[in-house]
């Protein structure tokens, strides 16, 4: 797997999912694996966009699950040909919907996968609906846990700062290093 700053990659097809992804929870791998799925099917190369750090530990100044050395490993494990890691800092966060939408562009993607309730550029402005103009884009139906409730990256830090290690551990479908 070949890692990029933001920008600098330019693909001629790909198949392209963005988030987060922090902690790479049985969510993060449903979407990313479905992803890499249909970029098998395609023959084209599968690219993960991610943010460094997670918007909300920039924003929120929530807790990491996963270092970015960390992240860019479980990615590669999960067959990703390439990791795009925006900087993410106030001047990023500033940047258009139709700034990041040309962005994608470069990577001329066959398809693009997100999760529920995706939502980037300025302000959280720009959702499914701005990629479905660009793109072929689509949304993944949520993963929940056995008992039906969401797995997300804020309930599995709740639970570690509950020392509720095991339950974590089953949402994120491994051992936490947190
Ligand atoms: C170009 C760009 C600008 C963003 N600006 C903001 C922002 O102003 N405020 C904010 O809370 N999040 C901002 N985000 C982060 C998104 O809200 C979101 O966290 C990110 O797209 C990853 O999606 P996910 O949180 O569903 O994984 C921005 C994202 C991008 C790509
Ligand atoms: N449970 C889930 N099922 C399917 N897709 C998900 C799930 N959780 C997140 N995603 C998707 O994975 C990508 C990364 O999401 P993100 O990093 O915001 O995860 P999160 O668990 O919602 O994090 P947080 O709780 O910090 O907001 C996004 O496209 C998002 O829609």
């Amino acid at each position: 797997m070949k890692v990029f700053k933001n920008n600098q990659l330019k693909l001629n097809n790909s198949v392209v999912s963005i988030g987060a992804f922090d902690g790479i929870h049985l969510g993060h791998q449903a979407l990313i694996r479905k992803a890499k799925m249909r970029a098998d099917d395609h023959g084209v190369p599968l690219v993960v966009y991610t943010f460094d750090p997670p918007p909300k530990a920039f924003f929120q100044h929530q807790m990491v699950l996963t270092p970015i050395s960390e992240k860019i490993q479980y990615l590669q494990e999960l067959g990703c040909s390439y990791t795009v890691i925006a900087s993410f800092d106030q001047e990023y966060a500033s940047r258009s919907v139709t700034d990041f939408v040309e962005e994608l562009a470069l990577l001329h993607p066959l398809e693009i996968w997100v999760g529920p309730d995706f939502h980037f550029g300025k302000g959280k402005s720009g959702s499914i609906t701005n990629l479905e103009k660009a793109f072929t884009a689509f949304q993944h139906p949520v993963v929940t846990c056995e008992e039906g409730n969401v797995i997300s990256s804020t309930r599995i830090r709740n639970l570690l700062l509950q020392n509720k290690l095991d339950k974590a551990q089953s949402l994120l479908g491994r051992a936490s290093s947190s």
